[in-house]
């Protein structure tokens, strides 16, 4: 679904990415992990070409997206949903109106329709009762919940998530890491995260990516992940106090 073949990126006269290979299938949600600065944030703006690699390609699906003619790039973003850490909901719009924007400015949609959407994605993630507050009175928990409804409103088949659970305290952060499975689970899209939050990797990933200095470390599913012995990724393991024997990874682990 989103192919990365040897992808070379420098910014600021610095390699960022350097020969990134991998492949997200259909379905999955993939987790990219690694310190600040590692490449993760560059890696998921490749996808939608917020930038473009200076070698090597991008591909979703069929689609390659890193070389497409502007023309069809507006077709290919179609396919995708953000939750990008800067985007700030309309202060001065309601709830409401927030979710609907996508729809109302992309879309020929009738007002009928709207309504209908965008209710579905506002009760996905619990604010189904909220729909009349504005910004300035939610919480930063229920803000990513509104940003959430609106990456989705258009019924993306990817959703890329910059950061989601970041700024949050544990018991809304497990929230939204519950909202995130519930999109592969009950929506069927295609997951993409990049989070500092190992717990939230551990939890919701079908798959973790780990990035350190622009290259692929180790890319696993999570009992792989925890069990490797790339000397990167047991550094990073420790730092969060995460052990494979913690008896609440072993239950996620044997539910996946
Ligand atoms: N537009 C840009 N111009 C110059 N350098 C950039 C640009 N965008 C990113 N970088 C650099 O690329 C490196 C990787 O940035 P990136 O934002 O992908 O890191 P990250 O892994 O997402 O980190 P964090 O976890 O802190 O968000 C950093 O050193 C950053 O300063």
């Amino acid at each position: 679904m989103i192919r990365f073949e040897q992808v070379s990126k420098a910014l600021g006269g610095r390699p960022v990415l350097d020969a990134v290979d991998f492949r997200i299938e259909r379905g999955e949600t993939a987790v990219i992990v690694g310190r600040s600065g590692a490449g993760k944030s560059v890696m998921l703006k490749h996808m939608v070409r917020l930038l473009t690699p200076d070698e090597g390609r991008v591909r979703i699906g069929e689609d390659e997206i890193s070389a497409a003619p502007d023309r069809e790039l507006e077709r290919i973003r179609e396919r995708f949903g953000m939750l990008f850490q800067g985007a700030a909901l309309l202060q001065w719009m309601s709830v409401y109106d927030n979710v609907a924007l996508p729809l109302r400015e992309r879309t020929g949609a009738r007002e009928a329709e709207i309504d209908g959407r965008v209710r579905e994605a506002l009760d996905l993630v619990g604010l189904g009762d909220d729909t009349e507050k504005m910004p300035a009175d939610l919480s930063g928990g229920m803000r990513k919940r509104v940003g959430l409804a609106r990456a989705i409103v258009r019924k993306p088949e990817i959703v890329l998530y910059d950061e989601p659970t970041s700024g949050l305290d544990p018991v809304t952060s497990r929230l939204i890491d519950g909202l995130i499975a519930d999109m592969r689970a009950k929506v069927g899209v295609t997951n993409v995260v990049v989070t500092h939050d190992l717990h939230s990797a551990l939890s919701i990933g079908t798959r973790i990516v780990m990035l350190h200095e622009g290259r692929i470390v180790e890319h696993a599913a999570p009992d792989g992940f925890i069990r490797s012995e790339h000397p990167e990724v047991r550094r990073f393991l420790e730092s969060q106090h995460i052990r494979a024997e913690d008896p609440w990874l072993k239950e996620k682990i044997s539910e996946t």
